[in-house]
């Protein structure tokens, strides 16, 4: 039990991670041996005003961050003065624009999965070429990243380039909205984001990791408006007098697939995760060298230390996985909770010969197709709910496959085993079928709060809480571990036949079909 005194012998004994998600915000507090202590969670809603677009109140979300970093607190039993530092981690390219003046939004933030952006993809595209943004960024250009959402909210809101323009307006995704507020946002915020962050904009020179000028020229964006880039793991500033976090250092920033990759450990070249959440996101780390990928993998910053030297990695990115099990639930009714997933699966041997291929949003990698739209393929009178639960499953699995199958043909390694983490992955069925796909062991840690882990480990290496990553690696310990028990026969035939499943997919938004749409 602590009290609030200068003089507790708790002060600075345990670290904050602030975790904000696609779906929720959550505080978590972390001890010196890398264990929960307590934590708080809130959700904020999906503005959803149209197909393809999906929207966040930025305000609402940075509410609930103070809710929920008192909810941690409390948890935990302790005060701000037990904290000896605070971390962010994030979802990746949600975009907000605001007055630096007021704090004020402009627009409802754009979240990474929304694909309005499209239009302006094509142009830039047929502008200078697709090939040039890859070989700045390392990223395909896509709706999926921030640069072009920022391009949309200054052209959708009126006035807003000439506020841009006159230095009114700034930039952030959402690590670097909340430290902003969090440093006193209008009354001298610091407006930073980290390498992680910035190597999802589209805006980010990969090699040189600054804001690459040539580019920023092309989409219109006035570099005033853009952040600094700092490193993952520094002193960005302390809490504001107004906040739950009065003085207390912020000091660790990673996107939060970064974040999960630095709390599974993976410190080493060739070491990777796969985060099973709304989407699935496996990271690869690949040293120093900033690899690019030639099967629709994105090069990406991993993590850098301070002043030590940047560490990349290559990610396959999957948009819908969890989601699908949500859309189970919430459009057709098929399950209660998603939990019911598993239950139902369990109740059929096989998928019956039906396939779900989810793409929602377009297929991310390894194919980024804009156009291809989900289908459910291989129907018979025979299939049943419990089929289609089975196939849900089984397409996240799949498109993870395809993502390991990507990983090793740029790498020119066989992954040895897969380690995973997020909130599917109490799925045993699911986790069986992973193994079971890729022939190799599929292995959960203790404690599966990765993402949070890792920014609270990014914010401690910065104060010294923690003395280097290895104590990271002593902190990681197994769980559980899911052998394959098929053969590779009967995996390449499943797999064949998803790739078949796949292909109906494609193709799917016709002019027409965009037309209706943006109507
Ligand atoms: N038992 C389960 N079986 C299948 N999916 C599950 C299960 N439990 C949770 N999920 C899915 O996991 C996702 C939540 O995971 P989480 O890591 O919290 O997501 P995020 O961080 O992306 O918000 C939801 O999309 C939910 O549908
Ligand atoms: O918030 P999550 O866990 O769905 O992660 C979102 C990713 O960062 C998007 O790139």
């Amino acid at each position: 039990m602590t009290t609030p005194t200068g003089t507790n012998p708790e002060n600075g004994s345990y670290v904050m991670a602030i975790d904000q998600g696609t779906t929720s915000t959550r505080a978590v507090v972390i001890d010196h041996s890398g264990q929960p202590l307590g934590s708080g969670q809130k959700e904020h809603e999906q503005i959803l005003p149209r197909a393809g677009w999906v929207e966040h109140d930025a305000k609402e979300i940075w509410r609930n961050t103070r809710e929920v970093v008192g909810l941690a607190l409390a948890d935990a039993n302790i005060n701000r003065h037990s904290l000896a530092a605070v971390g962010i981690t994030n979802q990746r390219e949600t975009t907000v624009v605001w007055d630096r003046h007021t704090g004020e939004p402009i627009h409802n933030a754009v979240v990474w999965q929304d694909t309005r952006t499209q239009e302006i993809c094509d142009r830039l595209a047929g502008d200078a070429g697709a090939e040039k943004y890859k070989d700045r960024t390392g990223l395909p250009l896509a709706t999926y990243f921030a640069g072009p959402k920022v391009r949309w909210i200054l052209d959708a809101v009126d006035g807003a380039q000439e506020r841009a323009e006159a230095g009114d307006l700034l930039f952030g995704t959402m690590d670097t909205w909340l430290v902003w507020n969090m440093t006193g946002g209008p009354d001298g915020g610091r407006h930073v984001t980290d390498v992680t962050n910035a190597s999802r904009t589209l805006l980010m020179n990969i090699d040189t990791l600054d804001w690459n000028a040539e580019i920023c020229a092309d989409m219109d964006i006035p570099t005033s408006m853009l952040p600094e880039i700092r490193s993952s793991s520094e002193v960005y500033g302390h809490g504001h007098k107004q906040g739950l976090l009065i003085d207390t250092p912020i000091t660790g920033i990673l996107g939060d697939q970064q974040a999960a990759t630095f709390g599974q450990a993976c410190f080493t070249p060739g070491q990777g995760k796969n985060t099973y959440g709304t989407g699935n996101f496996m990271l690869m780390n690949t040293g120093t060298e900033a690899v690019r990928s030639d099967n629709g993998l994105l090069t990406t910053v991993a993590y850098k230390l301070g002043e030590q030297d940047t560490v990349y990695a290559l990610e396959g990115a999957v948009a819908v996985t969890g989601s699908l099990i949500q859309w189970l639930r919430d459009n057709l009714g098929l399950i209660a909770d998603a939990a019911e997933s598993e239950t139902k699966a369990k109740k059929v041997d096989d998928n019956g010969g039906a396939y779900v291929v989810p793409a929602f949003s377009g297929l991310f990698a390894p194919y980024w197709k804009h156009d291809a739209r989900g289908v459910l393929v291989g129907l018979t009178r025979y299939v049943n709910q419990n089929h289609i639960c089975r196939a849900a499953l089984e397409s996240v699995a799949f498109q993870s496959a395809e993502v390991v199958g990507a990983m090793n043909d740029d790498s020119g390694k066989d992954l040895t085993e897969l380690k995973v983490d997020g909130g599917m992955v109490v799925n045993e069925t699911l986790m069986q079928f992973q193994a079971d796909l890729l022939g190799v062991d599929v292995v959960r840690p203790q404690v599966i709060e990765t993402t949070a882990m890792g920014a609270a480990y990014a914010a401690g290496l910065a104060v010294g809480f923690w003395a280097s990553t290895d104590d990271v690696v002593a902190n990681w310990a197994e769980d559980k571990r899911w052998s394959p028990q098929i053969d590779r026969d009967a995996a390449a035939r499943k797999l064949r036949l998803w790739k078949k499943a796949v292909t109906r997919a494609f193709d799917w938004v016709d002019e027409d079909v965009a037309a209706e749409a943006a109507s």
